[in-house]
């Protein structure tokens, strides 16, 4: 049944009574539907790169496209009342959707089923670039999923990308302490992220539906199995960003596959298809996109059925002597990634990517 004018000025209501902030995500939902709803399509004139607040605005609302202002009206009265109120339902039943929010989570969806803890990247519209606020949450998920009862844990994305790497809007939101401080803190979160994967004690499934770029790929070394769609990409251009390898890939990577493989991916950026991917062992195997999840959560649900210490203890000791090696690692990489962070060349890209002059 579609909403009425009343159920859409009772739901404005509710937002100025909100009780948690919704944080800026939702906030720009909110206005891009509530502009769509009331004025239709995006009819201002595009701001300015730098102008980042009201291009956010923008952005978001231009991003609804022509989408009727019925529906819009819809999905602000839906979005309003996920975000009110305590929801009636489970986390399993909670479905992906364009950038929706799960309670406790703005861009993640977790859901338990099976055995298996699924964890969604769900920002689709932003091909599941990882924000600041996304490493604590997938931080907090992955210790929530190494104490729930699950056997497996799945990190996997939402639309058509697995995961478009680090949000590059995170190097524009500068502390009073300048790029130095906020290099800082990038390192040091860095570090506590890709720790969480090093210690994760259950076993850890990559489900790679989509293209996945930098973080999201140097990460997968540290992955026990990782299945990839034939439609998934494997790309690290760190140099073409001013930057140098993370996730502990300066040791996986070479390690999995050879040094002049490793090379070519971590210094010259060549981005690798799922069938090479394959045969260089970063992914264990490839699946036809059109049965992909079918294939692979069929797949997983039997692997669920094993008994689950076993897994774990297995886990433990084909990673035990290598744990300590890829802490240090880590904090190698983090450290040189704290100077990298400040270069010129790694701010030049940044820019050129926020004001539309280069894509990967
Ligand atoms: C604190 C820890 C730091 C750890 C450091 C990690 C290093 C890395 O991860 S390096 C990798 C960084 N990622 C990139 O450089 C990717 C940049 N994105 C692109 O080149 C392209 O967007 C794409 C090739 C991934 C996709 O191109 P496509 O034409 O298909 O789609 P778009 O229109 O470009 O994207 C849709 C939408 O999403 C925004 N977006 C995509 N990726 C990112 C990103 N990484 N950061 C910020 N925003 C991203 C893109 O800007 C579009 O937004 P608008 O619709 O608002 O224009």
């Amino acid at each position: 049944m579609s909403v009425t004018q009343k159920d859409f000025e009772n739901a404005m209501n509710q937002v100025k009574l909100l009780k948690k902030d919704p944080g800026n995500e939702v906030k720009l939902k909110l206005y891009a539907l509530y502009k769509q709803a009331t004025e239709g399509p995006c009819n201002i004139p595009k701001p300015g790169a730098f102008d980042f607040v009201n291009k956010a605005k923008w952005d978001a609302w231009n991003g609804l496209g022509s989408l009727p202002k019925e529906t819009a009206r819809q999905n602000y009265v839906d979005l309003v009342s996920s975000l009110s109120g305590p929801s009636s339902e489970s986390s399993s039943q909670v479905k992906p959707g364009a950038d929706s929010k799960q309670e406790g989570y703005e861009n993640l969806l977790v859901t338990s089923e099976d055995r298996i803890t699924k964890i969604l990247l769900n920002r689709p519209t932003k091909k599941n670039a990882i924000t600041t606020q996304m490493y604590h949450e997938i931080m907090l998920a992955l210790k929530a999923a190494s104490q729930d009862d699950s056997v497996l844990t799945v990190l996997t994305g939402s639309g058509d990308y697995y995961c478009s790497g680090n949000d590059l809007t995170n190097f524009t939101d500068i502390p009073p302490g300048g790029v130095e401080e906020k290099a800082k803190n990038s390192s040091f979160l860095l570090r506590d992220f890709v720790n969480c994967f090093i210690d994760f004690p259950k076993p850890l499934v990559a489900v790679v539906n989509g293209p996945a770029v930098g973080i999201s790929v140097t990460i997968l070394g540290l992955f026990d199995i990782v299945y990839a769609s034939d439609r998934a990409t494997f790309h690290t251009p760190f140099s073409h960003l001013g930057q140098s390898p993370e996730g502990c890939s300066s040791y996986t990577f070479p390690k999995i596959m050879g040094s002049s493989k490793a090379a070519e991916m971590l210094i010259f950026g060549k981005k690798l298809t799922a069938g090479e991917a394959c045969a260089q062992g970063l992914v264990t195997q490839v699946f036809p996109d059109s049965t992909f999840q079918k294939e692979v959560w069929t797949r997983l649900k039997a692997y669920s059925k094993l008994p689950p210490n076993a897994m774990r203890i297995s886990k433990e000791i084909i990673r035990k002597n290598e744990k300590e090696k890829l802490h240090a690692v880590n904090a190698e990489e983090c450290n040189v990634l704290l100077s990298r962070w400040q270069s010129d060349e790694c701010m030049n890209a940044v820019v050129n990517f926020l004001s539309r002059k280069a894509k990967l």
